[in-house]
């Protein structure tokens, strides 16, 4: 008896999860000056972050710390109510807090974490948090050999092979590869069909990194999975992702298909992460917190910048991007290669001129794309 979907009837491509609008807002706590205001704090995570996932097909979100990026896994894990916006599954509007109806959602959609130490329970081996997954979403057969099988089958998923050499270990006896490998294992337990993979290989040794993200790779192939993978390193997105979003203090500023996001970046935020990495190519010798040494900080989150909330620390802005917000723009290159920025659109352009606010740079390269989509507009 196989318990595990192999390779399932669902089209690659089609759409699994949707995230519209999405915003998650936490409420601080005030202090005495701020009982006077009329609009109560908050750490503005997430605001209106919208994206599809697909079967077969891995999504990158890509953003330095504290851009909002385990804050949108949480909430599509539906771990965090949320403040605004909607959480699609096969295009029903889902809102689960608990109970059969969170059980029945996170049958279809598991969440990965960073640091597999952590998600294992030190006390249980490796059968009892694979059994548990099984038993609880209704994959582990009828008959103990119906069991066996099934943790045979998940082991062999994630190349922990020959099984009774992993079966009865506990976590603290094995490598952190491996412990991530049954973290995965623990996730196709619930045969899902998304995987949030939030930041899945950053606490692990750096010769180990490629075999997970290979494994992921293989995953999505096999079992059609629809894929996200968070990361701070664009250089890893570029190797692993079918579509890469980039986010920036809460809000997404770029996106479209990997190899153009991480090739021929169009918003200058993307282009700092990418300049601010350590080696594209290599993608085994990323880095944690590298892509942290821009220039500036992130905003406060509590009072982000109006306008674009890169304004502050970009080369190119000009007045408007200190105050309207920019719509998602097309970029010439590609199809569905876009950006949130003035840069884009000819008429701010020409108007205002790249670098023109007070402290930019206009002497500054502006990013390869924006250059193409300004030389055609300007034809
Ligand atoms: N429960 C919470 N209460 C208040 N603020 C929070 C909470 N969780 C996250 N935040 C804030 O929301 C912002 C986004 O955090 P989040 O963890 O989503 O970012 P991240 O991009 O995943 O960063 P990292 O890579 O460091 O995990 C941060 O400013 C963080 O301090």
């Amino acid at each position: 008896m196989t318990t595990l979907s192999e390779s399932t009837a669902a089209p690659v491509g089609e759409v699994v999860l949707e995230a519209v609008g999405l915003t998650k807002h936490f409420p601080v706590r005030r202090k005495l000056r701020d009982l006077f205001s009329r609009t109560p704090a908050a750490v503005h995570a997430v605001d209106d972050v919208s994206f599809t996932l697909r079967r077969g097909k891995v999504t990158a979100l890509v953003g330095e710390s504290g851009s909002g990026k385990s804050t949108v896994a949480r909430l599509l894990a539906q771990l965090y109510p949320r403040t605004a916006g909607d959480i699609l599954l096969h295009g029903k509007s889902t809102r689960v807090r608990g109970g059969r109806r969170f059980r029945a959602y996170v049958r279809r959609v598991q969440l990965i974490f960073q640091d597999p130490f952590a998600s294992l329970n030190p006390i249980h081996t490796v059968r009892y948090h694979l059994t548990r997954a099984l038993k609880i979403h209704g994959n582990a057969g009828k008959t103990s050999a119906d069991l066996e099988q099934a943790l045979a089958e998940l082991l062999a998923r994630v190349s922990l092979t020959p099984p009774e050499r992993y079966i009865d270990k506990f976590p603290h006896e094995l490598s952190g590869g491996q412990r991530q490998r049954v973290a995965i294992a623990r996730a196709l337990g619930a045969d899902p069909e998304a995987l949030l993979a939030d930041e899945p290989v950053s606490m692990l040794d750096v010769s180990i990194r490629l075999g997970i993200l290979n494994l992921l790779r293989d995953l999505k192939e096999r079992l059609n999975l629809a894929i996200l993978y968070i990361t701070h390193d664009i250089a890893s997105a570029r190797y692993f992702a079918d579509e890469t979003m980039v986010m920036y203090a809460g809000r997404m500023v770029e996106g479209g298909d990997s190899e153009t996001v991480t090739q021929n970046p169009a918003h200058p935020y993307t282009r700092l992460l990418i300049d601010s990495a350590p080696d594209p190519d290599r993608i085994a010798g990323v880095t944690d917190g590298a892509t942290d040494r821009g220039n500036g900080e992130p905003p406060s989150l509590i009072r982000p910048p109006s306008g674009c909330r890169f304004n502050p620390r970009c080369p190119h802005a000009m007045p408007r991007c200190t105050v309207d917000l920019p719509p998602r723009l097309e970029i010439a290159d590609r199809p569905g290669h876009w950006a949130a920025c003035w840069l884009y659109d000819p008429q701010t352009v020409a108007k205002e001129g790249p670098g023109s606010l007070a402290g930019a740079d206009p002497a500054a390269p502006i990013p390869p794309a924006a250059a193409l989509h300004l030389a055609e507009e300007t034809r």
